[in-house]
């Protein structure tokens, strides 16, 4: 009986209008079938090619693995990196890690093994590292966003972004090239996807034609797609930022927060706040619902954040802007460059930024 209705919920969601009226023709014959995310990169969906189809196989696996870590009863000590030591052990080496080093390294492992990627930076490592001359991928990724939350099983994701490699700068020193190759502006993305750690494992991703997320079904370890071709609504009812940080920001944020907290906006209604602080959670949230996911403050990075997810929400209809200009088109001068970052409904964006002055000029450094 359970299954039955586990199997029909699937087939409800099979031949959703959203499913059969997909943009790309050649993804229906694939939505007329609850498919796999490998299913959708291969020949009968998006014909992601055989390099992207083997460098995903690899993240989904690391994902899966990081999942089950912040789902574990033992994740607390990691967490906290409290170095507690192994019976009869006394080296550093021996101490637990925090999650987002552990997670840092799983994926590592896992672009090693894939053969795909020439580079890779993250987040957590001060510089990019090189992986092997003839990867035809660059990756860029924050492995586990907003871990500070995980000892309250608060939601967490991972975040990537993938370029291809840059051939033509192939004869530069390994420091210099990794650089440059990871520098490359979001425009340049040929794939980026987040992945949602919470009450349901959600892989979300763009390989350039919509934004579609798969839900990990844990009795097959598969990702099924159950979001075809996201659309994000054009206007939402939700903004979603800090608002403890009320007084220290610009003159036009308060003045539009203020306003569309009263139903006085060019939407005649009164907005709600959504705030979970883990920027994947606070981001999938707009996505589906629409509205505003804001952090006005030089805080997000450009490389790993802001770019991967205004890729994603411009596939979807919204759009991603440091409060004046389009974050695809700003070009990275830094591997941790930060920034404001304003995602969203692409007619909550434009009266946010009609406020001119949005971002927060100080950043008297939170300590929580
Ligand atoms: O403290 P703020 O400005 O609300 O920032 C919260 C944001 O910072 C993050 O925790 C990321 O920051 P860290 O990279 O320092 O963990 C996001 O998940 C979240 O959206």
């Amino acid at each position: 009986m359970a299954s039955s209705l586990f199997s029909g919920a699937f087939n409800l969601r099979v031949n959703s209008p959203s499913a059969v009226g997909s943009k790309n023709a050649s993804v229906d014959s694939v939505n007329s079938g609850f498919s796999t995310l490998m299913e959708y990169m291969g020949k009968g969906g998006v014909d992601a090619g055989d390099d992207l189809i083997v460098l995903f196989a690899h993240l989904e696996y690391a994902c899966k693995k990081i999942a089950a870590l912040v789902a574990s009863p033992f994740n607390s000590s990691l967490s906290k990196n409290v170095g507690i030591k192994t019976a009869g052990s006394s080296s550093d080496r021996d101490k637990p890690k925090p999650l987002d080093i552990v997670s840092n390294e799983i994926i590592l492992s896992s672009l090693r093994n894939s053969g795909k990627v020439a580079v890779m930076a993250s987040e957590e490592d001060d510089g990019p590292v090189w992986i092997t001359d003839d990867g035809p991928f660059v990756v860029v990724m924050d492995p586990l966003d907003g871990s500070r939350n995980i000892d309250a099983s608060i939601p967490t994701g991972t975040i990537f972004g993938i370029y291809r490699r840059l051939v033509e700068i192939d004869h530069l020193p390994v420091e210099e090239k990794a650089l440059i190759n990871c520098l490359q502006s979001g425009a340049k993305l040929v794939a980026a996807a987040y992945v949602l750690y919470s009450s349901a494992t959600i892989l979300c991703a763009s390989f350039g034609s919509g934004t579609h997320a798969f839900t990990l079904d844990h009795t097959t370890g598969d990702f099924l797609m159950t979001h075809p071709n996201i659309n994000i609504p054009p206007r939402g009812q939700i903004y979603s930022v800090n608002d403890a940080r009320y007084f220290d920001w610009s003159e036009g944020l308060r003045q539009y927060i203020d306003t569309i907290r009263q139903g006085k906006g060019k939407h005649p209604k009164k907005y709600s706040a959504r705030y979970i602080c883990s920027l994947v959670a606070d981001f999938h949230r707009t996505l589906l619902y629409g509205g505003v996911a804001m952090n006005p403050r030089d805080h997000l990075r450009l490389v790993y954040e802001a770019n991967p997810l205004s890729f994603l929400v411009e596939k979807a209809g919204g759009r991603g802007s440091d409060g004046k200009n389009r974050i695809l088109s700003i070009q990275p001068v830094k591997l941790h460059q930060r920034l404001p970052l304003f995602l969203g409904s692409p007619e909550d964006i434009e009266e946010l930024q009609s406020y001119g002055d949005v971002q927060q000029k100080v950043n008297p450094g939170y300590n929580i």
